[in-house]
């Protein structure tokens, strides 16, 4: 179930405290680096205390090299979830090591985190979250209004196959097509990685083919790092490299030496 839970109700979680990271400039990102776009060690989750504790992380290690393809499969519960809010800067580790190229992220502040998720990442989930009383070209707006390096509109409207439908509102449009619109927004400030969470978990499987493929070509022609939550194990010929989730723990990492395009995965 994705669920977008902020950094700032994770506070009460056990995180780790704020290092003096946050007096260093506020960016630091990819640029002028070769270092691995994600790179986490010993990454845990531990939601609430005593009883109630649930261990949703458990010492993940994980590097995500730039332009990568990524699915991660696994059971329900077993923290997808989780390990992605985290990789996105919606929520915060309680123990161990995560960095965004230089960029501390186990010990940012909300401030740095907002920065983060603003300049860098793109999300994308089951549901669609856009504003119904905005055009799809207004809905794309509200990112690149605020983006430093935006995509002009109708350039991610485009990138999409939405350009006849741009001027349409969400209710105007089928499921899947809202989903693209989720896709042009997430893509049009040019995130450097594009976080999917299930996204095709409320389509049908022909609609979800073609979301699939619009997120394979973004992937394709941009070369933006992705990373794909899926309970559908097909997606996952789709990648560059697959990741196991299996009780809070990364199980196991598959390199795939072919990638099939969404068009031709076999459901
Ligand atoms: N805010 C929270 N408070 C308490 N427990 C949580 C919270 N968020 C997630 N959990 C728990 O952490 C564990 C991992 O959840 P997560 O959503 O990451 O799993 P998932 O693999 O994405 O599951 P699904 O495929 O059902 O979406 C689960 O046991 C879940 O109940």
């Amino acid at each position: 179930m994705p669920v977008n839970r902020c950094a700032a109700a994770a506070r009460q979680d056990g995180r780790v405290p704020a290092s003096p990271i946050s007096s260093e400039p506020r960016d630091r990102g990819l640029e002028g680096t070769e270092l691995p776009v994600f790179h986490a060690r010993g990454l845990s989750k531990t939601y609430g205390s005593g009883a109630v504790e649930v261990r949703a992380l458990r010492e993940v290690d994980l590097d995500i090299r730039r332009g990568e393809f990524i699915v991660l499969l696994g059971p329900s519960g077993s923290g997808k979830s989780t390990l992605l809010n985290i990789l996105g800067g919606l929520d915060v580790p309680s123990a161990g090591e995560l960095r965004f190229g230089a960029l501390d992220l186990a010990h940012a502040d909300e401030g740095q985190l907002t920065d983060f998720r603003r300049r860098h990442v793109g999300f994308v989930f089951q549901f669609y979250n856009l504003i119904p009383s905005l055009t799809v070209r207004e809905n794309v707006a509200l990112v690149t209004d605020i983006a430093t390096n935006p995509m002009p509109i109708d350039e991610a409207v485009d990138r999409v196959g939405l350009t006849p439908r741009r001027d349409h509102f969400p209710a105007q449009l089928s499921g899947g097509e809202q989903q693209r619109v989720a896709i042009a927004r997430a893509i049009a400030k040019r995130p450097d990685v594009l976080l999917c969470d299930e996204p095709t978990g409320a389509l049908d499987v022909h609609t979800g083919k073609l979301v699939l493929e619009v997120i394979g070509g973004v992937h394709r022609d941009t070369g933006t790092t992705t990373l794909v939550i899926t309970h559908n194990a097909a997606i996952a010929a789709m990648a560059d490299r697959v990741f196991y989730m299996g009780d809070g723990r990364l199980q196991r990492v598959e390199v795939n030496t072919r990638k099939t395009p969404a068009s031709e995965l076999v459901w």
